[in-house]
């Protein structure tokens, strides 16, 4: 799946992955409004907006990226409803070529780490016949239960060669409160991007590893640090936009190939018809206006880089 990803990225000059992360105060009202006529304004028929929301924001993008991420949390919310909406998004995605990387942040005790990993990346057998659960391409883990809560996961990547992208340095603006520790007067999340690294050798592809990594895109110093340490890994980016995150720091996640790194954007796509910049799509036009704000941020990432050169 990561040579798949690469492929992609490549393919389509973007190195790209479009947020699925579906909020209520975001949904048009005619998408509401359609869904609560046809399901009743319950969580049927929430999960129904979602849907349609979804699905008119993929068919308007996926000609130019590679990969969608579902934020499971904004589906979760909803109950079984919510979570049949994610299934329906990760399928559709799916069926229109994109690769999907569900942010799901899983990790617990190995037992329990197996379980989580069979339901999002695996399959089980019950009857003599095979199931899948989510069956997502890669999932976010969370590595801070250790190695024996992340060898579960590499697992069932190898069977199924899907892959994983591992917390090391998150976006958010209390990351440091633990991550930035010190021990042996390296930050802690040094040593999970080494640890990082070593697990990626596990399960390699051509290039990169199936084993990627999670770096936020608001600390850029830290990015270009971790870069270094990590080079066959791939490095999914989130914080660009919404959170602050400019094009101009993220040239240092990337390797001189121009690989090696794909910057996440939620609100910055999903919601771009409530921006800036984007008031001539109007409601109606939220998928166009989504397309659109893909199209700027290729053009953005695409000038930081020369720019760098
Ligand atoms: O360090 C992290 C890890 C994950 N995320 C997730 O990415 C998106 C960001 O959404 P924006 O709207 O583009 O800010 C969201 O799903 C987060 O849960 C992150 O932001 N930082």
């Amino acid at each position: 799946m990561i040579n798949r990803l690469v492929e992609k990225i490549e393919q389509m000059e973007a190195p790209i992955v479009v947020g699925l992360d579906p909020m209520l105060s975001y949904m048009p009202k005619h998408i509401l409004k359609k869904a609560y006529d046809e399901k009743g304004e319950n969580l049927e028929g929430v999960a129904e907006a979602i849907w349609q929301y979804n699905k008119g924001i993929i068919d308007a993008t996926y000609d130019l990226v590679p990969a969608v991420k579902p934020q499971i949390a904004m589906y979760e919310q909803f109950g079984l409803e919510g979570m049949s909406a994610f299934k329906r998004t990760v399928d559709y995605s799916k069926e229109k070529g994109l690769v999907v990387i569900g942010d799901v942040k899983r990790g617990d005790i190995g037992s329990t780490s197996e379980a989580y990993a069979t339901g999002h990346l695996g399959k089980v057998m019950i009857g003599g016949k095979e199931y899948r659960g989510f069956d997502e391409d890669f999932i976010t883990v969370n590595p801070y239960l250790g190695s024996d809560g992340i060898h579960p996961f590499i697992d069932v990547c190898k069977e199924e060669e899907k892959g994983l992208f591992i917390l090391v340095k998150t976006s958010n603006p209390s990351s440091g409160e633990f991550q930035d520790q010190l021990i042996d007067e390296k930050p802690l999340y040094e040593l999970v991007g080494k640890k990082v690294a070593e697990w990626g050798e596990l399960h390699m592809g051509s290039s990169y590893s199936y084993i990627g990594a999670v770096v936020g895109a608001t600390y850029p110093e830290m990015g270009k640090i971790l870069r270094k340490l990590m080079p066959r890994t791939y490095i999914l980016v989130p914080g660009y936009g919404a959170q602050g995150g400019k094009a101009e720091d993220l040239v240092h996640y990337f390797n001189k190939d121009g690989l090696g790194a794909i910057i996440n954007s939620s609100r910055g796509i999903i919601a771009a018809y409530k921006q800036k910049g984007y008031e001539k799509f109007g409601e109606e036009g939220y998928a166009d206006a989504s397309r659109q704000a893909v199209i700027d941020m290729r053009e953005d990432l695409r000038k930081a880089w020369m720019a760098s050169k």
